[in-house]
């Protein structure tokens, strides 16, 4: 067994702990000395199995030698990163356990902290059911926070969080206040949990976690979907945590994730081993994930001259929720063969103004001039709609139904044919246009080749994060939409998975497809020379670059 301890539950006073969390959060300390310098993490020598996987089964990892010691700050990175997270939660076995346990800084105090009640982790990589979601994996209605709120989704992120820490301790609203602050969720605390954006439901899932007051936070991928200003905040935030040690922080990091300044060693995790050190003694390069060719757009349908047929007009369209106005007299045009880079920072309706093409939005309707592949939106029914849509979406990768044994593989591509999100009986055409995009997307083309054959006949629910990214890519491209949009369509995905899609959006479209294309990152977008659009204030700001 990985954990050794049970810690008993201390009895220090409530209002003492609040008030300590509360300064511990503050900046502009410096740190407490320390002169029990412990281990944080430590694996002396140790090879990592699943559990459950009888020996002599291949280790996950082989030779783990790995000590994390405090004053250090760490970041684990490659392509079996999460795996390596996972073990320090208990998923995976340790072979020989490590004599102080995982984690010496909690379970060599006395008394000992339990890090079941004291290690956390906030993944991105792998997305959690959104609050209020139904249990069992079934699909949810994702487009339910555009229209009136329903009684089940009024829970507002204030009364989503925690009442009391992990050990027991009250949270007050000083501690709510002062965490929100930091990371910019003052004004949203009354929102109902569903109206958040993205990037605001990724920064309420790190304040909860805080809030509890662990004692190591592990952030899996913290810099997904999160704009650029707000990265530098986050990361400024998590560094001042862990020099407090208020908590100590463990970084996982993506691929093309700049390594912050302060982080000082990596672990690297990497066709089953794991290579620790200084980051400067490994060999370790942020990918660029830049277009390999550099080319500007070939597409001659950029020239403003030759443009294709309009599949997108708006003028003047506005969306506010009481008070708060969040799209304003937005103008926009997408014309057959354009490919569009729609950005602008967290909140700022990006989300909410494709929800209008795609349909979902109550106010579609309501709009002077929204006209989509040449009618008014009113005159489309919604179904009909969508099957002319390729979407891809962080809000449509939550909802999609994971449920166990659920759809396979091909049965949730298949589901793009018709725009449903249950299984429908595919004809031989289907299947054909399956296999086409499965050898260019699937996993021969992302070089794994062991069991490639048959991955699309296992249940969807069981692939990787990055994985089922993947197959709802396969599941947008299914019809040939004339118009396809792409919104944070790398995450989780890993480099070589992204080089595939990358290279396919570039140069494997039909000339007449329009794309809309949503990233934080601009090096993600496939095209050197998309049109952008720039979502800010509510108001949008074009740029034509031909
Ligand atoms: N029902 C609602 N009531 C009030 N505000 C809402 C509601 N729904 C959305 N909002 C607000 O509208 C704004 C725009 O949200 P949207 O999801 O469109 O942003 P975004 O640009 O896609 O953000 P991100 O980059 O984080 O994904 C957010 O500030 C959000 O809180």
């Amino acid at each position: 067994m990985l954990y050794l301890w049970i810690a008993p539950r201390r009895a220090t006073s409530v209002n003492t702990r609040s008030t300590r969390l509360s300064r511990l959060l503050s900046y502009g300390k410096s740190p407490k000395s320390n002169t029990d310098v412990y281990s944080v993490i430590s694996i002396p020598r140790a090879d990592i199995y699943r559990f459950g996987e009888a020996h002599p089964s291949p280790p996950l990892f082989k030779d783990v030698e790995w000590e994390v010691k405090d004053g250090q700050t760490w970041a684990v990175v490659g392509p079996e990163k999460t795996a390596l997270l996972e073990t320090l939660l208990g998923h995976h076995r340790v072979a020989p356990n490590p004599p102080a346990g995982l984690f010496p800084f909690l379970t060599a105090r006395t008394p000992p902290f339990d890090p079941h009640d004291t290690v956390s982790i906030v993944s991105f990589s792998t997305r959690n059911r959104r609050p209020g979601a139904p249990a069992g994996g079934a699909f949810y209605d994702y487009s339910a926070r555009y229209g009136a709120v329903r009684e089940e989704d009024r829970i507002t992120l204030r009364e989503s969080l925690p009442s009391q820490t992990r050990l027991g301790e009250e949270v007050t609203d000083a501690d709510v206040r002062g965490v929100a602050g930091k990371l910019e969720l003052e004004g949203f605390l009354e929102l109902p949990l569903v109206a958040l954006s993205n990037g605001q439901t990724r920064r309420a899932s790190v304040m909860r976690e805080l809030l509890e007051r662990p004692r190591l936070l592990i952030l899996d991928e913290p810099l997904t979907g999160l704009d650029v200003i707000q990265r530098p905040i986050l990361l400024d935030l998590l560094y001042n945590l862990h020099i407090h040690h208020t908590p100590r922080i463990l970084l996982g990091l993506r691929p093309q994730d700049a390594l912050p300044k302060w982080i000082t060693h990596l672990a690297i995790a990497k066709d089953g081993t794991v290579k620790t050190g200084l980051r400067d003694s490994l060999d370790y390069v942020v990918a660029s994930h830049t277009s390999k060719d550099g080319t500007l757009l070939k597409n001659k349908t950029q020239n403003e001259a030759k443009r294709g047929k309009e599949v997108v007009s708006l003028k003047g369209v506005r969306v506010a929720y009481h008070d708060r106005q969040v799209l304003n007299d937005i103008n926009w045009t997408i014309r057959e063969g354009d490919r569009w880079h729609l950005h602008g920072p967290n909140g700022s309706g990006k989300t909410t103004l494709l929800s209008l093409i795609t349909g979902d939005h109550p106010q579609s309707y309501v709009q002077k001039h929204l006209q989509l592949f040449g009618q008014p939106r009113k005159r489309l029914a919604t179904a009909q709609l969508q099957q002319r849509i390729g979407h891809v979406s962080p809000e449509l990768y939550n909802a999609f139904p994971r449920r166990q044994p659920g759809l396979s593989v091909r049965e949730a591509i298949a589901t793009g044919f018709e725009s449903t999100f249950s299984y429908r009986p595919r004809t031989q055409a289907m299947d054909d246009r399956i296999d086409e995009l499965l050898a260019e997307l699937g996993p021969a083309a992302w070089g794994k080749t062991k069991d490639a054959k048959k991955w699309d006949e296992q249940p969807f629910a069981n692939l990787t994060p990055g994985e089922q990214s993947v197959a709802l890519l396969l599941r947008a491209l299914t019809n040939r939409p004339s118009l396809l949009i792409l919104d944070e369509v790398f995450a989780g995905m890993d480099d070589r998975m992204v080089e595939v899609a990358k290279a396919y959006l570039r140069d494997r479209l039909d000339e007449t497809q329009a794309v809309v294309f949503v990233t934080h990152w601009e090096e993600e977008v496939p095209w050197a020379g998309a049109r952008r659009i720039r979502l800010g204030d509510g108001s949008a700001e074009l740029m034509y670059i031909d």
